[in-house]
């Protein structure tokens, strides 16, 4: 998000795009033009003084008129000379003006050249419409909506495109996202504000999250700072965009609220429902169902019939925070539906929460969906979830259903065209976690080189993971290291539009982390599969493939990939 217009340098390869704080400055528009009046209109935008130069017997667009009559732009009523870029700026920076804009005239006048030759010899930002090589910087087609400022660029390909790609992309957003980057700017400020700095460094949102972004918050941390802040970037993270743009002033306020008091209870599970805290087991009242259902990895076509049925008939939908937006779009309206506020550390009370809540509808008479991603035995909680209902009174036949869900443990790799099992490579898969309750480090499976195996809720400890597999532990086992130059791949949001594979090896996958940010949920894969369909590229570290292709696509594999299972045959 930027609050002024973005600007980008013009060469013949992409430009560093900027958002330029244009506040107070002074932006010299050569040109009567309609053009000119534009330009006049984006400097007011962005908070900067527009000076047009232009003699006193040029003729004046109308929109350009209007601003001068009502005071807003001046009107210098001569002859472009030279000193006009010394003398019309703002006295603390010497009287040079910020920006030229030359709006007439285009390629071959030579006014053109020698006004932008004279600005990039004293470095002053200059634009010459529909001459891009006497540019030092474009404007962008920019989707405005309050603070929330979208800019698309074609690198002077096509700016009617790039518009059109501007359109398209703004009208796929949700209504109100402006407003949305308001509150959720305002709560950001509050939080800080209160928690005395409390910051994650993460202003630079030209960059994915860093691979901290889910680490633990453990009650040693410095709670108040640290974990507010968290709460609220896993908001943004993770919820759909419909939703964020739907909430309100209270929403915000409820949920720092209900941060203040979970942090309260943080040191113990006081509060959580336990076996034998409600002496019901048994108990059948004219009650309603429970359905605990996976919704898959994330797109939304690879939802069970029969979760999708449960969907449109539950009449509350109690849904983790990973499952995917594409499903949260199929919810009904009419259905209320609430997310789980499980962020790092507050996952228990979060669960709890969300038990509590289904009891009492199900009590009630309603049909509950527990709408759970993956599959929801697979390290998702499920069993805890059903043994639970099942002690709380929901324990006849039908009283809970479970259905299944295409667990990202396999699919993930297979989106990434990794067999997890493949003849004479893989002859077994092995689905483990990174980490384990608490946050405590698992022990490291052995190394077993015909073995796939697939890590979940690992990358934020990628690290730790790494060294205890790779490295002899102090108390020297007979345990087999893995190789560090075993191949892997970590597969982020898989099936969902921003999916994106890095592939690696172990020696590797930490600092390509490091490097490329995080942008959860995501998992590692490690084996001799990960290189079956993709050879490792020789002296490349990493590479980054981004996309989701579909599920209409042939095959699954690219020409490059076809390519690569060609040499992998030997063929
Ligand atoms: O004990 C804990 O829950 C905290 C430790 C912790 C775990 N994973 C973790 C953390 C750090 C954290 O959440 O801050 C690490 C963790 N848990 C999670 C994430 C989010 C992500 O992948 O984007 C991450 C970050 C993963 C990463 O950075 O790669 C989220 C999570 N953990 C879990 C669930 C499922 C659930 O709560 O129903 C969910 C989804 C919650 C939701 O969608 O609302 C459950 C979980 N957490 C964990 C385990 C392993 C337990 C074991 O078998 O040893 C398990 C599986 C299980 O309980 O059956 C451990
Ligand atoms: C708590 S586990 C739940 C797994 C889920 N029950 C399943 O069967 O897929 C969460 C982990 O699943 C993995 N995960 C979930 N969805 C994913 C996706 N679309 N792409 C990659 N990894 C995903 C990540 O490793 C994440 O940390």
């Amino acid at each position: 998000m930027a609050t002024s217009p973005s600007l980008t340098t013009t060469s013949s390869s992409n430009t560093l795009l900027a958002g330029l704080n244009c506040t107070g400055n002074v932006h010299l528009v050569i040109g009567t033009n309609p053009l000119a009046a534009a330009r006049c209109a984006q400097s007011l935008g962005a908070g900067a003084h527009p000076i047009v130069v232009a003699p006193e017997t040029a003729e004046l667009h109308y929109g350009l008129q209007q601003k001068i009559d009502d005071g807003s732009v001046k009107w210098v009523r001569e002859e472009f000379e030279d000193d006009h870029l010394f003398r019309l700026g703002r006295e603390e920076v010497g009287r040079v003006v910020d920006a030229v804009f030359v709006t007439a005239g285009a390629s071959r006048d030579e006014l053109a050249s020698h006004i932008s030759s004279l600005c990039k010899r004293n470095r002053i930002p200059v634009n010459v419409v529909d001459a891009p090589h006497l540019c030092t910087f474009s404007l962008l087609s920019v989707h405005s909506d309050g603070p929330l400022q979208i800019g698309v660029t074609t690198n002077g390909r096509g700016c009617k495109l790039a518009s059109r790609i501007r359109r398209e992309i703004a009208s796929s957003l949700p209504p109100n996202l402006g407003a949305a980057c308001h509150r959720f700017g305002e709560a950001r400020r509050r939080i800080q504000q209160h928690d005395e700095g409390g910051s994650l460094g993460d202003l630079d949102d030209s960059v994915d999250q860093s691979a901290l972004f889910n680490k633990l918050v453990t009650e040693e941390d410095d709670a108040r700072r640290n974990r507010r802040m968290r709460w609220l970037s896993q908001v943004c993270e993770y919820w759909p965009l419909k939703k964020l743009a739907s909430v309100t002033d209270d929403d915000v306020h409820r949920l720092l609220e209900a941060y203040a008091s979970s942090a309260a209870e943080s040191d113990a599970a006081k509060r959580r429902p336990r076996d034998g805290d409600f002496d019901d087991a048994g108990l059948e009242r004219s009650q309603g169902k429970i359905i605990l259902a996976g919704s898959g990895p994330g797109h939304p076509d690879l939802l069970t019939r029969a979760t999708y049925n449960a969907i449109q008939t539950a009449d509350l939908i109690l849904a983790d925070k990973l499952v995917p937006s594409g499903v949260l779009d199929l919810i009904p309206r009419r259905t209320p539906v609430e997310i789980a506020r499980k962020f790092p550390g507050n996952a228990e009370q979060a669960q709890d929460e969300l038990l509590a809540a289904a009891l009492k509808h199900a009590r009630a008479g309603k049909t509950v969906l527990r709408l759970k991603q993956g599959d929801p035995f697979i390290y998702g909680r499920g069993g805890e979830e059903l043994a639970y209902f099942r002690q709380h009174g929901f324990a006849a036949a039908g009283a809970v259903t479970v259905l299944p869900g295409v667990t990202s443990a396999l699919s993930a790799p297979l989106f990434a065209a990794i067999p997890a099992t493949q003849r004479d490579v893989a002859d077994q898969v092995l689905i483990c976690t990174g980490t384990g309750k608490k946050g405590k480090a698992p022990s490291p499976p052995e190394y077993v080189p015909s073995r796939t195996v697939v890590f979940l809720m690992a990358l934020h400890r990628i690290v730790g993971l790494v060294n205890t597999t790779t490295t002899t532990p102090s108390s020297s086992s007979s345990r087999t290291l893995w190789p560090l130059s075993t191949p892997c791949a970590v597969i982020e949001r898989a099936s969902c539009p921003d999916q994106r594979v890095i592939r690696t090896t172990l020696a590797h996958v930490a600092e390509a982390i490091e490097a490329e940010g995080s942008r959860p949920p995501g998992l590692l894969v490690v084996g001799r599969s990960c290189e079956f369909l993709h050879p490792r590229e020789r002296g490349r570290a990493w590479v980054v493939e981004e996309g989701f292709r579909g599920l209409d696509d042939e095959g699954m594999l690219l020409p490059a990939q076809l390519q690569g299972l060609a040499a992998a045959v030997g063929a």
